[in-house]
């Protein structure tokens, strides 16, 4: 069974909540999911490099990602995750900057197979969110059997 993960950064919960749908998407497809906050991650030593997929997600504040995604993303250096399957979400209220940056360094800098775009919500509940959010997962699944 393919494995993902996702790990998020949030200061309200959106963008979780978001990133549990994203995974809820991702299992319905047959992925193994692991999903952590970036302090989580920091705590219990996973290894980037063991799973298939990974997937990114930040609110945006002030026009720009949180400060632990993007420590995180600068921690990331250390592992070779070229041609892992990787998708970006967050939560946001009017500009939404942070996925895009996330997408934009997993595909540039780390070499990633990202899916389309990054997923960007107001909010999980709203308009459709839990469609969009799961389809994403979904999505990234793809990416994964077309790996073989
Ligand atoms: C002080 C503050 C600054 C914010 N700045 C932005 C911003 O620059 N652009 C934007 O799209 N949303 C901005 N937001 C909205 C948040 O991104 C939005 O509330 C989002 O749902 C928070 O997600 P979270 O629950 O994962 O932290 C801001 C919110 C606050 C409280």
């Amino acid at each position: 069974m393919p494995k993902a993960l996702i790990v998020y950064a949030t200061r309200t919960n959106q963008t979780k909540s978001i990133g549990e749908l994203v995974a809820e998407g991702l299992r319905m497809a047959g992925v193994d999911v692991r999903i952590l906050s970036v302090q989580e991650f920091d705590k219990t030593g996973v290894n980037p490099e063991d799973f298939d997929a990974l997937v990114l997600g930040s609110a945006t504040y002030h026009g720009e990602m949180m400060q632990p995604m993007k420590t995180f993303l600068f921690k990331l250096e250390q592992y070779n995750l070229e041609g892992k399957a990787g998708g970006a979400f967050g939560a946001f209220g009017w500009s939404g900057e942070a996925p895009g940056r996330i997408f934009d360094t997993m595909k540039i800098i780390y070499k990633m197979k990202m899916v389309g775009g990054p997923l960007m919500l107001k909010s999980a509940a709203l308009g459709g969110g839990v469609q969009m959010a799961q389809g994403y997962g979904k999505e990234i699944a793809g990416l994964l059997n077309s790996a073989g």
